[in-house]
């Protein structure tokens, strides 16, 4: 389990980005971040595996604090939490094998990493993985000759063949069309329950996290302002955690009418 208690995150002087941020996450579960343009969710997600040092509080995964971890545990706790993104992070001119390969990289040695070294074992387990989301007959294409959806794809396996207790996902389907979002959500929720993993993800949209999350964090202004399951979202939970975005507003009243 993902616990974060009382996380708090100052960038500046006085610009407060998390104010006293506190929930959890499940394995098995796909729980969503929701909350208007600059509230804090990457800031969050960010700063779950430390990539953003962040002011104070807990962050313990499977009771061990992230916070407290030396650089070498860090290294260590970081090699089991994979990472997706907005903009997929590939290697373009790499295949999408070799891609998936360096989610290894981590476990391995400097010389062995920067030689791409990996075994036989290591190339049939990223094969297989490929595989479970539905690309294996493009593990040998470039990377830059796949479609978005695809490359969101070699992401998935590339974090998984990190062993991952967790993903965070940052905006994951932001770039995608629906068919290739629906795809991507599917294998996202699939691998929670089955690989029983945290799956934490940032998600500006409400449908989706509606549609995919088991949980539902809302924040606004780096407060959380609901945390629960899916099922209590409604229309007056959503106007709290988007109060002041005109924008949703005006989407929440167009689908009362
Ligand atoms: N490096 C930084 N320096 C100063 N302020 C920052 C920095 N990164 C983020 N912020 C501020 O922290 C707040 C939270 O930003 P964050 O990117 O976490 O929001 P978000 O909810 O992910 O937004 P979006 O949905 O637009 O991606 C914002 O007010 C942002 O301006």
């Amino acid at each position: 389990m993902l616990k974060v208690n009382q996380l708090d995150k100052t960038y500046g002087k006085d610009k407060h980005s998390l104010k006293a941020v506190s929930f959890t996450a499940q394995p098995g579960e796909v729980t969503a971040i929701i909350g208007p343009s600059g509230a804090g969710k990457t800031t969050i997600l960010r700063s779950v595996n430390q990539l953003i040092r962040d002011d104070g509080g807990q962050i313990l995964l499977d009771d061990q604090d992230i916070r407290q971890a030396n650089k070498a545990e860090l290294r260590k706790i970081r090699h089991h939490i994979g990472m997706i993104f907005q903009n997929y992070n590939l290697i373009s001119p790499l295949t999408a094998l070799e891609n998936v390969l360096h989610g290894r990289l981590g476990g391995k040695s400097t010389l062995a990493g920067m030689f791409g070294l990996y075994s036989n074992a290591e190339k049939t387990e990223a094969l297989a993985l490929l595989d479970e989301v539905g690309l294996k007959d493009y593990a040998y294409q470039r990377c830059d000759q796949l479609s978005g959806g695809q490359q969101q794809r070699v992401g998935i396996a590339r974090a998984l063949m990190q062993h991952p207790k967790m993903i965070l996902c940052d905006e994951p389907i932001a770039s995608l069309d629906p068919k290739s979002t629906q795809i991507v959500m599917d294998i996202l929720r699939k691998l929670a329950q089955e690989k029983q993993l945290i799956i934490l993800i940032n998600l500006h949209q409400i449908d989706v996290a509606m549609t995919y999350a088991d949980h539902i964090i809302g924040i606004n202004s780096g407060a959380i302002v609901f945390e629960g399951p899916t099922t209590e979202v409604d229309d007056q939970v959503l106007q709290r955690i988007y109060r002041q975005d005109t924008e949703i507003k005006t989407m929440v009243t167009a689908d009362e009418n």
